[in-house]
């Protein structure tokens, strides 16, 4: 395919990312826009555990699926490899929004944080799991994470080194500080209903699983020893829960 087309294609794919997760901020959040995890119009119980379930489901599938590296060897033996961390991008921000356009809400309250200080704390803690997130791409490789590396590599007919076994910053206090962020954006709410907790649940456990079971056995296949001694040294997810990381 014509190198500049894949460039689009690339940057195309960004963009819907951008959209997604900035939308994402608002929609967990309840904040600036039109349609967030507790606004719609409510139906039935069963309806909307039955639909929200559903959307849960199909983005753990596209994102469990199209991460593992036998899809990616089958999607790359088809179309381009420059083009393959794009469209992971693409559709999981795809699935993203369907999320957040069908998305049901039960409006239910588990808890209410009354006092204006601490529901400002809270929010507060919000905002810092995004900005958790957003450093912790960083520290990997935010390029090659979101597939832009990989279209401009490709324009200049050079191959994307794989990307650095980060263990510095963040990743030396523990192995998963995206997920630690994208876990505390989702719980850190002063006002929590079912409809966001059931969100929450499904995420947690979700991310838990696919750390454990898919990432890190891919980790540990492509790193080796290193990564089965930082797996000894470094927590998964709770800072300060093992003996001090000794470095590589
Ligand atoms: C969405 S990122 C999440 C990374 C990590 N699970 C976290 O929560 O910080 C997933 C990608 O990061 C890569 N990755 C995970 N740990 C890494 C590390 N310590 N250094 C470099 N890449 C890593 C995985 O191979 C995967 O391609």
């Amino acid at each position: 395919m014509k190198k500049s087309i894949i460039l689009l294609y690339g940057i195309v794919a960004y963009f819907v990312f951008l959209i997604a997760f900035l939308y994402a901020i608002g929609f967990v959040g309840n904040l600036f826009v039109p349609k967030s995890i507790d606004s719609g119009t409510e139906t039935t119980l069963v309806s909307a555990l039955y639909v929200n379930s559903i959307l849960l489901s199909v983005f753990a599938l596209q994102h469990s699926i199209m991460a593992r590296p036998s899809f990616k060897k089958w999607f790359i033996s088809i179309f381009s490899q420059a083009m393959e961390r794009s469209t992971y991008i693409l559709l999981s921000s795809l699935a993203l929004l369907l999320i957040y356009w069908q998305w049901q809400p039960i409006t239910t309250i588990v808890w209410e944080v009354e006092n204006s200080i601490l529901s400002s704390i809270i929010t507060g803690i919000y905002f810092l799991g995004w900005l958790i997130v957003l450093l912790s791409t960083f520290m990997i490789n935010h390029l090659e994470l979101f597939g832009l590396a990989q279209i401009f590599d490709n324009l200049k007919n050079r191959q994307t080194p794989n990307p650095k076994f980060q263990t510095n910053y963040l990743y030396k206090i523990i192995r998963h500080p995206l997920m630690l962020g994208f876990i505390i954006a989702f719980w850190a709410t002063p006002t929590m209903t079912v409809g966001h907790l059931l969100f929450a649940l499904v995420t947690t456990i979700y991310i838990f699983v696919a750390v454990k079971y898919l990432e890190e056995k891919d980790l540990r296949k492509s790193i080796g020893e290193k990564y089965e001694t930082y797996q000894k040294e470094v927590p998964m997810i709770v800072p300060f829960t093992r003996n001090k990381f000794k470095g590589r």
